[in-house]
């Protein structure tokens, strides 16, 4: 029997990129991965990530967050959800911003100036080869040989990667299209290298301060958008000077901008949170038969 039957849930979307939001405060359940699969199935609960929030741990900030991927994995980071979550505690409470809490760190989100607009400082990306982590110590991570299997290889390669709380791998194209995600993303999401797996991103840069992006998701498969993605194709353009340091990165759901802020390193993703509707977990929802 789960321990969130009965609890609240809210059906959001981060441009497309789909959310279910349970609130877990006051009790003492947890969302389990058998949990996570069964609501992923259902129509009505139907996510990309579940975001459980708990009771706050830490002075100062609102709840705390854990994040699990529609296969049931659990992640420390999701820039779509965090924006969702955190629209969400500020409507509750009036406020305009609104400081969040994972096993990874503090999360500081701020209402943006149009309605329905979140920014969240996603502090600072890592590039060392083993805090992204791959199995094999690159000195830089830029641009990574890896090996592809036959189809793969002669259309894409060397991918820059990077850690902004989860796992990335960027794939320069000329063509979004170049390669059916659907079918290379699961091969290269587990590739041998990546010993944590890995969200898998192919992008294409159209101007100094433009990209667009077409996403693989850990855990999750295709999806219409991914926050951290879109955060790891920008520090990643910049980083090889493809881009400035202010973009707007435009996933099959729509635009994002991130911003990788000078001085602190601090990567700010803004973009919308969209409520869908809302209900309570019941029991029939974690049965079987889906
Ligand atoms: N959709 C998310 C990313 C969720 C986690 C990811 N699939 C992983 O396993 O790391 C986002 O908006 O960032």
């Amino acid at each position: 029997m789960s321990s969130l039957i009965d609890r609240p849930f809210a059906k959001m979307n981060g441009l497309g990129n789909e959310i279910l939001v349970v609130d877990l405060r006051g009790s003492s359940a947890r969302a389990s991965a058998a949990d996570a699969q069964a609501l992923a199935r259902r129509g009505e609960t139907h996510f990309d990530q579940l975001m459980a929030i708990h009771d706050p741990k830490t002075p100062g900030t609102a709840a705390f967050m854990r994040i699990l991927n529609a296969d049931g994995s659990e992640v420390s980071a999701c820039g779509n959800g965090t924006r969702c979550v955190a629209w969400g505690l500020m409507e509750e409470a009036g406020a305009r911003e609104v400081m969040l809490e994972t096993a990874a760190g503090l999360l500081e989100c701020t209402a943006g100036e149009a309605p329905g607009q979140v920014t969240v400082d996603m502090g600072a990306p890592k590039f060392g080869w083993a805090d992204i982590p791959l199995a094999e110590e690159f000195a830089d991570t830029r641009a990574i040989e890896l090996q592809l299997g036959p189809i793969e290889a002669p259309l894409i390669h060397s991918p820059s990667v990077v850690n902004v709380g989860n796992p990335h791998a960027i794939f320069w194209v000329d063509d979004l299209d170049v390669v059916d995600l659907r079918r290379a993303g699961p091969l290269l999401e587990n590739h041998p290298l990546f010993p944590e797996r890995a969200n898998i991103s192919l992008a294409k840069v159209t101007s100094k301060s433009a990209i667009t992006l077409k996403v693989w998701e850990r855990g999750a498969g295709l999806t219409l958008a991914c926050g951290t993605a879109a955060c790891a194709a920008a520090v990643s353009a910049a980083r090889t000077r493809r881009t400035g340091r202010d973009v707007v990165v435009t996933l099959p759901g729509g635009p994002l901008r991130i911003v990788w802020r000078e001085g602190d390193d601090h990567i700010l993703m803004t973009g919308p949170a969209e409520f869908e509707h809302d209900g309570r977990l019941t029991a029939e929802m974690f049965s079987a038969a889906a």
